[in-house]
């Protein structure tokens, strides 16, 4: 099949790779010609895990391009997923939606009788009638264009695997539409074929699925990150509680681990957004605002831990910070919880050098005044404490005693808990986890 991607970020430029992977002929757009220029040479613009691979695969052969025009994209395909942007606006919870609207309005006039657009987007509930309307005022006198609504559900650093096989596949389609799921079908015909489950449902429903499963995934980490701030007080252990509950098959252990708590382009944003429009509904949200309370307890209680360390006061001393990216195996910034401690200990005036594996080219450009360093050793000589912020197994496999050797004073905060709190207090460090002993 023909299809188009509109929207070429961490979500279009996977989606348009794993299409081309299924088979399908595929042309992604975005406004960004620096990001088209990469992707057309085969190279993700972001770190992700056997993207470049599969870019690199597909754009050889022409199977797969980019483009930053939307005439070419209306005519290259009648089927047409969008994956534009939806961050959160200044200074509320809600989404903006301006890029989804914008790229309807403008594909919509160029657009043939019979077209699908299949939204990919996350978008809270009641965005599709909206943009209905501005579909039905830009498209062609005559033209009938269908408009579906297929959030998406991969997580960064398992984004091909996630879209190649995913856990379930939603499709909302509009009252009295009886053909976007025969397309649909047919376009994902080799992953349902292998077993992925397809649930197909109205348009609001499958808005407020995706909405719903990252307040879920929220929920389960303020959970865990709430009963660390207990086990803090009655001198438990976390990771054990985790552990427990997690063979409770009817808890599950994935997806609960505590530490710094959850950041990155989606979760903070799709909780903020998803609780904002529940409000605009009516409904009460007082455990969505805990969820998202309790998240900027873990930051306000690292920075806390890293003072109380360093004797009651951070002014003029030498932090060094494990970590920029928002996770490990990713370059995405994107509210990150390692850059949010940073940039709090150095406005409270202490010296921060921060290291990661991935992302300090993100970190360098957005925040220039923070000082970097080049590998974790590097980061830590004359330090008065380590911060150990983003969950890389390079940290964890980093030994403690030649590290010991390098800081000025061997302690330790470990708020990810993947540091093994045994190896670094027998290597002389002081050693302090969130939520553990
Ligand atoms: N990143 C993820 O892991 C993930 C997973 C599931 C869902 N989502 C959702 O997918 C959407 C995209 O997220 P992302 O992380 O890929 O964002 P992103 O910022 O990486 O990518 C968005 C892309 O859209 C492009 N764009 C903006 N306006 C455009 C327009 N009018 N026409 C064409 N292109 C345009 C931008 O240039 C950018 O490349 C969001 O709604 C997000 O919540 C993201
Ligand atoms: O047990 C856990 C799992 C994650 N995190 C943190 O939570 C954040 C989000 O992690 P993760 O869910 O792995 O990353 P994302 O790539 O942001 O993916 C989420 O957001 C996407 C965008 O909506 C969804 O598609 C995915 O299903 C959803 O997992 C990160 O800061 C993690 O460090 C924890 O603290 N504990």
């Amino acid at each position: 099949m023909k299809l188009t991607v509109i929207g070429c970020g961490y979500l279009g430029a996977t989606h348009a790779a794993a299409m081309a992977e299924l088979g399908h002929q595929v042309l992604g757009m975005d406004t960004d010609t620096d990001k088209v220029d990469a992707l057309n040479k085969g190279q993700a613009p972001f770190v992700e895990r056997g993207l470049d691979d599969l870019l690199a695969k597909h754009t050889a052969t022409g199977q797969l391009s980019f483009t930053a025009s939307y005439a070419e994209a209306a005519a290259f395909a009648d089927v047409h997923f969008l994956g534009v942007g939806t961050p959160q606006q200044d200074g509320s919870g809600a989404y903006d939606l301006t890029h989804l609207h914008t790229a309807v309005r403008r594909l919509a006039p160029r657009l043939g009788d019979g077209a699908v657009i299949v939204g990919k987007s996350t978008v809270p509930v009641g965005t599709v009638a909206q943009l209905r309307q501005t579909l039905d005022e830009h498209v062609r006198a005559g033209a009938s264009v269908r408009l579906a609504w297929s959030p998406e559900f991969l997580r960064e650093s398992f984004a091909v695997l996630d879209t190649l096989e995913p856990d379930r596949i939603v499709l909302g389609v509009e009252d009295g539409d009886t053909s976007s799921e025969a397309v649909f079908r047919r376009v994902y015909a080799d992953i349902l074929t292998a077993g992925s489950p397809l649930i197909v449902t109205d348009i609001p429903t499958a808005e407020l699925i995706k909405g719903a499963a990252n307040a879920f995934l929220a929920t389960k980490i303020s959970f865990i990150n709430a009963m660390a701030e207990l086990c803090e007080l009655a001198g438990a252990d976390v990771q054990q509680v985790a552990l427990a509950l997690g063979y409770d098959h009817r808890i599950g252990a994935k997806g609960m681990r505590s530490g710094l708590g959850f950041g990155g382009g989606c979760l903070p944003k799709d909780l903020a957004g998803f609780t904002h429009r529940a409000e605009e509904l009516g409904a009460d949200t007082g455990l969505l605002r805990q969820v998202a309370a309790i998240n900027r307890r873990r930051r306000e209680h690292t920075v806390e831990l890293a003072r109380e360390a360093l004797g009651g006061t951070v002014v003029g001393k030498r932090i060094a910070i494990w970590g920029a990216a928002f996770k490990a195996h990713t370059d995405d910034i994107r509210d990150s919880p390692a850059l949010a401690v940073a940039t709090a200990l150095q406005q409270a005036g202490a010296e921060v050098t921060v290291h990661d594996p991935a992302a300090m080219a993100n970190a360098r450009r957005a925040y220039p005044r923070l000082d970097y360093a080049d590998d974790p050793a590097a980061a830590v000589t004359g330090a008065g404490l380590l911060l150990h912020l983003t969950d890389w197994p390079q940290y964890s496999d980093a030994d403690p005693a030649d590290l010991a050797e390098h800081i000025a004073v061997p302690r330790v905060i470990d708020a990810r808990g993947t540091l093994n709190a045994n190896r670094w207090r027998e290597a002389g460090w002081t050693f302090r986890a969130l939520g553990r002993p």
